[in-house]
C-alpha cells in the first residue's frame, strides 16, 4: 500500500490502469470521464487529490485525439484541485512520429510539385530547384506570386468598376474567358501577358525540392502537456528518443526490450540460431541492441523510402542485407500501425528462404485493416506489448500474442513516487 499516491485511468486503456493499480496495491481514483451532448470532453475528479502525487494513465492509439484532450483536461483538473505533482503516463506517446516532414507510404514526399506549371509527372528525387538566372522568371513562388495575385486582383477590380458587374471566376480564381479581352487591355494588352498572368494567378505551386511547411505537432503536444500542468512524463520506447528534448520537464522513456528479449529466450526454440532482423534502417539501432546482447546474428532490410519517381510506387523496394536461409527470423520494431512494414518484410524474408518469421514490437497500434493484413501475411507470429489496448486485436488475430507491461509502469510509478532511481528499468540485460 502506497500513501498519498493517486492513479487515474483515462478511457484509452482501462485494463492497463487496473493492472498498474494491482501492482501498486491501490484502487484507481473515482473519476467521471464522459462527453457532453455537443461532443466536448467532460472530466470530474470525484475524490480529493489535494497535496497528492497523481499519475494519469492514458495511451495513444484508438481515438487518439479524444484521449489526448481527455488527458489534458484531467491534468488541468488535478492541478486546479491542488495536486502536489501530476505525472502523465503515456505507454504509447501520441504524435511522437510527427516531428518530420510527411511522406507517403511509398516514401515520396506528400508535396505534389509542379515543373513550369506542368503536373509533377516528370519529377524525380534527383531534381533540384533551378538556380535563378539574371532576368529569369521565378514563377509562382513567394513574393512574386503575391505581387502577381495582387496585380490580378487590382485588374479584376478595375473591370468590375468599369463594367458595373462582377467578374465571374473559375474554381481556381481565374476570370472567365469572356473577360479576357478586358483583362488584356488592363494589363500590357498582349496575349502573352494575359496568358502568362492567367497561369501565374493560381495559388502557390511548390517546386521540386521545396520543403513544405508543415505543423510540427510533436512540439505542440509537448507544449500542451506542460501547459495543462504536467510535471513529469513516463512513456515507453519513443519512436524518436530525441523527442524527450522537446520537453522542459522530466521524461522517463522506459524500454520494452527486456520483455521482447525474455519472450525470445522462453519461446523460440534454439533461439541462438535465429536471426534478428530490422525491417528498416530507422530501427537498426533498436534491433542490433537486442542481437548484440543476446549474441544473435543480425540482418537488415533496406526499405527504399525514395522511389525514383513520385508516381512510381513499384520502385519503393525492400532489399535484404544478410543471410536468413533455413533460419527462424525475428523482426524487431518499435511499432506496427498499418502493418505494411512488417508484412512486406515477412514476405521478403520467406522469399529469401526463412523458415519462420516472428515480429516482436513494443506498440501494436494496428489501425484500419492492419489485422486483416497480418492474418493474410507470411508472418507466423506477431508479439506486441499491451502499451495499447489489445483486447479487440486479440479477438480478431490468431497470430497475435500480448506481453503485459503493467508491472513495468507500476514499478516505475512506485519508484518515482518514493524518489528512487528508475535507471534499473532502463537496463535490458
Ligand atoms: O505499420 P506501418 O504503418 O508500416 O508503420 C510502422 C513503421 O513506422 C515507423 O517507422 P517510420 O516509417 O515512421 O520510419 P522511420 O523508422 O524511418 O522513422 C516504425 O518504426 C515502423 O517501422
Amino acid at each position: 500500500m502506497v500513501r498519498n499516491l493517486v492513479v487515474i485511468g483515462g478511457n484509452s486503456h482501462p485494463q492497463l490502469t487496473q493492472s498498474i493499480c494491482g501492482v501498486l496495491g491501490i484502487p484507481p481514483a473515482e473519476v467521471l470521464l464522459s462527453k457532453f451532448a455537443v461532443g466536448e470532453t467532460r472530466v470530474e475528479i470525484q475524490e480529493s487529490v489535494r497535496e497528492k502525487d497523481v499519475y494519469i494513465i492514458q495511451s495513444g492509439g484508438g481515438k487518439v485525439n479524444d484521449h489526448l484532450l481527455e488527458l489534458l483536461i484531467t491534468i488541468s483538473a488535478c492541478k486546479t484541485a491542488s495536486a502536489r505533482r501530476v505525472t502523465a503516463v503515456l505507454p504509447l506517446f501520441p504524435y511522437s512520429r510527427q516531428s518530420d516532414i510527411p511522406y507517403d507510404k511509398a516514401g515520396a514526399p506528400l508535396v505534389k510539385a509542379s515543373v513550369g506549371g506542368k503536373p509533377a509527372n516528370g519529377y524525380t528525387f534527383e531534381s533540384t530547384p533551378s538556380t535563378p538566372a539574371p532576368g529569369g522568371k521565378t514563377e509562382g513562388l513567394g513574393l512574386m506570386n503575391g505581387m502577381e495575385s495582387l496585380q490580378k486582383g487590382l485588374a479584376r477590380a478595375q473591370i468590375e468598376e468599369s463594367t458595373g458587374s462582377p467578374v465571374k471566376r473559375r474554381g481556381n480564381g481565374l476570370p472567365r474567358s469572356d473577360t479576357t479581352d478586358s483583362l488584356k487591355s488592363l494589363t500590357n494588352g498582349t496575349d502573352e501577358t494575359a496568358s502568362s498572368t492567367s497561369s501565374k494567378i493560381n495559388s502557390f505551386q511548390p517546386r521540386p525540392g521545396y520543403k513544405q511547411w508543415v505543423a510540427q505537432a510533436g512540439t505542440l503536444v509537448a507544449d500542451l502537456l506542460t501547459c495543462a500542468g504536467a510535471d513529469h512524463i513516463i512513456t515507453m520506447d519513443l519512436h524518436d528518443p530525441q523527442y524527450q528534448g522537446f520537453f522542459d520537464i522530466p521524461v522517463d522513456n522506459l524500454y520494452g526490450r527486456p520483455l521482447l528479449k525474455s519472450y525470445i529466450q522462453r519461446n523460440i526454440p534454439n533461439y541462438k540460431q535465429a536471426v534478428i532482423v530490422s525491417p528498416d534502417a530507422g530501427g537498426a539501432k533498436r534491433a542490433t541492441a537486442i542481437a548484440d546482447q543476446m549474441g544473435m546474428e543480425f540482418a537488415l532490410i533496406h526499405k527504399e523510402r525514395r522511389p525514383t519517381k513520385i508516381t512510381d510506387r513499384q520502385n519503393a523496394t525492400m532489399m535484404l542485407v544478410g543471410d536468413v536461409r533455413d533460419r527462424i527470423t525475428i523482426l524487431i520494431d518499435d511499432l506496427a500501425d498499418t502493418s505494411n512494414t512488417i508484412t512486406r518484410a515477412a514476405k521478403l524474408l520467406k522469399k529469401e528462404g526463412a523458415s519462420q518469421v516472428y515480429a516482436l514490437l513494443t506498440h501494436g497500434i494496428l489501425s484500419g485493416d492492419a489485422i486483416e493484413r497480418i492474418n493474410a501475411s507470411a508472418l507466423d507470429k506477431v508479439v506486441v506489448t499491451n502499451s495499447v489496448d489489445q483486447v479487440e486485436h486479440l479477438r480478431r488475430c490468431p497470430k497475435l500474442e500480448v506481453l503485459e507491461v503493467g508491472h513495468v509502469f507500476g514499478e516505475a510509478i512506485r519508484r518515482v513516487h518514493h524518489g528512487e532511481s528508475i535507471s534499473v528499468l532502463f537496463q535490458y540485460d
